[in-house]
């Protein structure tokens, strides 16, 4: 990758993308990270190399794309400010937080291209996944540009309406917090059965991994996988039976409808939705 690429925000997820994208050999030279935390940066230094700043304008002087990294209630405060500089040099700007609008950023920053995407956590080891969202005003070389840079941590793909993006961030974007939920569920009920916590975990880490990576290399769907686990009569039938009757899946579709709504809302509370 030969853009410079300046990281406003180093925390959880600037960190995840950091990391993976110098794990798939990017050079640490071209990346510039800027927080106010002075501890984030010496962490990030120390793990990977890479310029740290503490001012933003210094981060995006040199950069050709600025990745913002920051919460959703800071980005309006962080663009604005960085107004002058970004209409200086005018880099590709790529957001990554959830619920703002790729147009309400566009208008802070004083009109430069913006694509709007949502990674999540696991971009850190690689396996992320990435759905990226561009308007008509933004150039195939810009978005080639953002698909290279989020391709290098995991998947992507476009989706064609921002709306989606609400949809997107509920199921990708929050999903691995439901699934280290899981994890840690069968953990605790593996030691309420009187297995050690580390037998629990271990056992509940490697089923989540064994079971995410055959969904992903198998052709057969996940709901066939299921089926073939579950012996007609046998232990399977049990704990499904159990959970089918607890209406999990509704449980679910809400869980994943109310983190829908919150990105919606956070786009009506801190931008002009
Ligand atoms: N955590 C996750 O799994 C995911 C988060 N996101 C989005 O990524 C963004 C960042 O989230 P996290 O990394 O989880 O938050 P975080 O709180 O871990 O990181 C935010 C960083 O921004 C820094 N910061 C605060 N004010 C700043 C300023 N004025 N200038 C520069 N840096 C500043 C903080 O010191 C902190 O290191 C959010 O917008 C979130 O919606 C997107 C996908 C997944
Ligand atoms: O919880 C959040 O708001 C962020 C966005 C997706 C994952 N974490």
């Amino acid at each position: 990758m030969k853009q410079r690429i300046a990281f406003i925000g180093g925390g959880n997820m600037g960190r995840s993308l950091i990391g993976g994208l110098i794990a798939k050999g990017t050079d640490p030279a071209r990346i510039v990270v800027a927080d106010p935390y002075a501890p984030t940066l010496q962490s990030l230094q120390a793990d990977y190399q890479v310029q740290t700043v503490s001012n933003n304008a210094d981060a995006v002087r040199n950069a050709d794309v600025v990745l913002l990294a920051v919460k959703p209630q800071t980005l309006r405060d962080v663009v604005t400010s960085l107004q002058e500089q970004i209409l200086g040099t005018r880099p590709l700007l790529i957001s990554i937080a959830a619920g703002i609008l790729a147009a309400d950023i566009q208008r802070w920053a004083g009109g430069v291209q913006v694509v709007r995407c949502m990674p999540n956590r696991p971009a850190l080891q690689g396996c992320g996944v990435t759905a990226l969202y561009a308007n008509e005003q933004v150039t195939e070389a810009n978005r080639s540009i953002s698909e290279q840079i989020l391709g290098a941590v995991g998947a992507t793909l476009w989706v064609e309406r921002e709306a989606d993006m609400d949809t997107v961030t509920a199921i990708s974007g929050s999903g691995p917090a439901y699934f280290f939920l899981l994890i840690e569920m069968l953990e605790a009920a593996g030691e309420s059965m009187g297995l050690s916590a580390a037998v629990a975990r271990k056992l509940a880490i490697e089923t989540a991994y064994g079971s995410g990576f055959m969904a992903r290399e198998s052709s057969d769907s996940p709901a066939t996988l299921r089926q073939q686990v579950t012996s007609k009569g046998g232990t399977t039938e049990a704990a499904l039976k159990h959970l089918e009757a607890s209406n999990v899946r509704a449980i679910f579709s809400q869980a994943v409808a109310a983190a829908a709504q919150r990105s919606a809302q956070l786009a009506k509370e801190l931008g002009s939705a």
